[in-house]
């Protein structure tokens, strides 16, 4: 791998401890996703150069911009880096127009300020601009101050690009555009980044790798696709769209021709719920009992009405093929895949169903009924210690 950045990092703020290790490759989109708190800005912070580790070390192309031991301590200041930052807001000069925005670090680089107009009109017709050069910020919506932004960090040719929830700001529709925009110019310009995002669209559509910060550590990480789809936190299952259930894991013996038996967890009200071991690495190989995560998308769960359902309560197995407890409906909400059914369960498993469906069940908040989910659905992963 072509490492552009590398960062491993120890950073204290009041309580909170950063401990993470970052490294992204030429051309390469790392997406950082966690919860409120988990040390998302504090990473970028300290990569830029904006706060002082208590150790470690960052390079970018192989300079050391940050370097910091027992014994000596070097932090290059952020102008220096050759990193570019892009925020939720667009921070631009008011007094300037787009287009000398857009010019002013080229020009701060030395560039003549003719080259760095051309420059900076290119950029602005990459982001859709043409036309608007000669505006104040002031004159400009949101979401075009965001463009003026995304082309000045770009046409400043950063080493690497660090953005901290770009699209936070903007309207959903705005987001979806920029989000595009950046996409784009990213790959065209082939510019390494790091995003910083609550939106697991982010990762999707940006993103090559995905990094997910928990508590100040990374607790997973590798292709996007891969992270997303086994979670291991609640709060990445739920960015996903996934259920995930957890409990302690379990062999099940395979009484019905299946030769290496299922793999389960026991949830704590005692019930089992089948499935089959995920990804390498992740539950592979047979531990014995353990922590475990079940993982499986809503559009998988079937709900089943029946008067006789006694909440709490799990059915005799009646099928080896298939998981099936009872629940009671908490909520309903609107879903890209139709309605979302929410339970009341430990877990709070959710069921995906087409609107006709749910109304011709009938079902309604506070309504026990039956859920299940094929074996074949649900895949088991060990957890790591979080
Ligand atoms: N200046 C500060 N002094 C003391 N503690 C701080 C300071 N800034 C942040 N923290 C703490 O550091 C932790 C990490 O904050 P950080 O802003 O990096 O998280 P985040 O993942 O970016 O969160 P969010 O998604 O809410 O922006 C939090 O617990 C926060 O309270």
């Amino acid at each position: 791998m072509n490492t552009v950045l590398d960062a491993r990092l120890r950073v204290r703020r009041g309580d909170f401890i950063l401990n993470a290790a970052v490294r992204v490759a030429a051309g390469e989109v790392l997406a950082v996703l966690g919860p409120n708190g988990s040390g998302k800005t504090t990473l970028l912070a300290a990569v830029a150069g904006l706060l002082v580790p208590e150790s470690g070390a960052v390079t970018v192309s192989g300079r050391l911009m940050t370097s910091r031991t027992e014994r000596a301590s070097l932090c290059v200041p952020p102008a220096r880096r050759g990193i570019g930052l892009l925020g939720q807001e667009p921070l631009l000069f008011p007094h300037l127009s787009a287009v000398d925005n857009v010019a002013f670090g080229q020009q701060a680089q030395g560039m003549s300020r003719r080259s760095a107009l051309s420059d900076a009109r290119g950029w602005l017709d990459a982001v859709g601009l043409s036309g608007f050069e000669d505006r104040k910020p002031a004159q400009l919506s949101g979401g075009q101050q965001q463009r003026v932004a995304i082309a000045r960090a770009l046409a400043a040719r950063p080493r690497v690009l660090l953005l901290d929830e770009p699209m936070a700001a903007l309207d959903v529709q705005n987001a979806v555009a920029i989000r595009q925009l950046l996409r784009e110019q990213l790959t065209r310009s082939g510019t390494p980044a790091i995003i910083v995002t609550h939106d697991v669209l982010d990762a999707l559509v940006l993103a090559d790798r995905a990094a997910i910060l928990h508590d100040g550590r990374i607790i997973d990480e590798g292709p996007t696709a891969q992270v997303l789809g086994a979670p291991r936190t609640q709060f990445i299952a739920a960015l996903a769209g996934l259920n995930l259930v957890r409990g302690t894991r379990v062999r099940v013996a395979g009484d019905a021709g299946f030769d290496a038996g299922f793999d389960g967890i026991r949830l704590p009200d005692g019930r089992i719920l089948r499935g089959h071991a995920g990804r390498a690495g992740h539950a592979a190989v047979w531990q014995g009992p353990g922590p475990a995560s079940a993982v499986f998308p809503p559009s998988a769960v079937s709900v089943s009405v029946s008067v006789a359902v006694s909440v709490g309560f799990a059915e005799p197995v009646v099928d080896d093929l298939l998981n099936r407890w009872s629940a009671i409906i908490s909520a309903l909400e609107p879903s890209s895949g139709g309605i979302r059914v929410r339970t009341v369960d430990d877990s709070g498993v959710a069921a995906e169903l087409s609107a006709a469906r749910v109304a011709e069940l009938g079902l309604r908040t506070g309504l026990a009924v039956w859920l299940s989910v094929p074996v074949a659905e649900v895949t088991i992963f060990a957890d790591p210690p979080l």
